[in-house]
């Protein structure tokens, strides 16, 4: 990487201001899944073990500029201290003369964890006075929130320009890993592209196509190519705005002699529910009042075949309606033969890391990615905000 690291200078004895991604899923108070936290552990471990003052820094949730209670960070910083074995401070808010209280007493190697930054209005303004006032608490910038790392905000990336500013070992091992895969794919390299966020997926699909040898369609991103080649799809999700982009990539991937697979069949259901009717048909077999809700058994075979055959497999998005029991085979599937693959596998995406772990196979994949959108930006070519404002080694 050509950003300086963590690694690269002195902590010990200085007030560091970590930006770290504890934007974690809650529900009623409670953390459903402490991954985002638990990957930040080697960052925060390394700095306490080099005595250094560790100020935590995050966003949870979008809570637009309002201090909204049941988005404050105190769950997150509960369970670090339970992942820590050691106390940990909580400060209510972020920046201001409180918070200068709770660093003033810190100690060499003691944690703190600073208020939901998107609390304050500047955060996601990227207002260099509110970068400044984070900035007043340290005197180190280490950005290791790999999942916010295409925001360009306060603490991702305004903070950057006044402290000096380096990457976590998380940010470091994110861009190692996706860059090594992306830069010199190992061939075969098939890219899984899935999930419902047509309009986000569609630069992703672009770039990929260039970089992948197979291309494997699936999720409800699928309707709009299949409403490009002339098929019905129902009540399936489409994105209208995009059927012309979707039949350009039939053709692109056709002139560039890459295999572009989209489902062959498909599960459509009568109801978004688990006890909907559902039935398996070819992809012309769509009845105006139903949806398709995942890929079919044919299509499950295919891909896992190209799956098998491959040496580095990129998989964004689920291939159905996974978090619906009768719907979550196509996923299962395709998340079973990643982790049986002797390919080098990488998960991006939430759902995707969210599905694998609800198959239990998370711990047979290779890299499982902590930024949906980063990843997808990092694949799409882009340039990260939050990386690029990190000094240069
Ligand atoms: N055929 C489909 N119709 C509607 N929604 C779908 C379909 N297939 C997948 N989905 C939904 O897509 C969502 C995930 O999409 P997305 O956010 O794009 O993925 P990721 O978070 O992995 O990037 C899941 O909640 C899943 O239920
Ligand atoms: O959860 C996140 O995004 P992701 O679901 O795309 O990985 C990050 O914490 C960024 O959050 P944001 O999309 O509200 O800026």
């Amino acid at each position: 990487m050509t950003k300086k690291s963590v690694r690269d200078v002195e902590v010990a004895g200085k007030r560091v201001f970590v930006r770290v991604d504890f934007n974690v899923p809650l529900e009623d108070g409670k953390i459903t899944d402490d991954t985002r936290i638990r990957e930040t552990l080697p960052t925060i471990n390394y700095l306490i073990e080099k005595g250094a003052k560790v100020i935590l820094a995050s966003h949870l949730g979008r809570p637009k500029g309002e201090f909204v209670e049941s988005l404050r960070l105190t769950p997150a910083a509960e369970r670090l201290s339970e992942l820590l074995g050691k106390p940990v401070a909580k400060a209510d808010e972020a920046v201001g003369e409180a918070v200068k209280a709770k660093v003033d007493a810190l100690n060499n190697g003691d944690v703190l964890v600073l208020e939901n930054v998107r609390f304050y209005p500047g955060e996601e303004k990227n207002d260099p006075e509110l970068a400044k006032q984070f900035a007043e608490l340290a005197d180190l910038f280490v950005n290791d929130a790999f999942g916010a790392a295409h925001r360009a905000h306060a603490s991702t990336e305004g903070i950057a320009h006044i402290l000096p500013a380096v990457s976590g070992l998380l940010m470091e091992k994110e861009l190692s890993v996706l860059s090594k895969a992306l830069t010199n794919p190992e061939r075969p390299f098939t890219a899984i592209i899935g999930g419902s966020k047509v309009k986000d997926k569609i630069d992703v699909i672009d770039h990929l196509l260039t970089l992948a040898d197979n291309v494997l369609i699936g999720g409800g991103l699928s309707y709009t190519f299949f409403k490009a080649q002339g098929h019905e799809v129902g009540q399936s999700l489409l994105d209208k705005d995009k059927i012309d982009v979707a039949l350009g990539f039939i053709e692109k991937a056709k002139k560039l002699g890459k295999n572009f697979l989209l489902p062959v069949d498909i599960v459509i259901s009568d109801d978004f529910s688990a006890d909907a009717n559902t039935d398996i048909v070819g992809i012309d077999g769509i009845p105006a009042d139903w949806e398709g809700v995942d890929i079919g058994p044919k299509t499950r075979e295919m891909y896992a075949d190209v799956i098998k055959n491959s040496k580095l497999v990129v998989w964004n998005g689920p291939m159905g309606v996974f978090e619906i029991e009768p719907f979550a085979g196509g996923t299962r599937a395709v998340a079973e033969a990643c982790a049986n693959t002797e390919a080098y596998t990488i998960i991006g995406g939430g759902d995707s890391a969210a599905a694998a772990e609800k198959f239990h196979l998370a711990y047979k994949m290779d890299h499982i990615s902590t930024g949906g959108g980063a990843s997808l930006e990092f694949m799409e070519g882009k340039k990260l905000p939050g990386v690029e404002a990190l000094n240069d080694k």
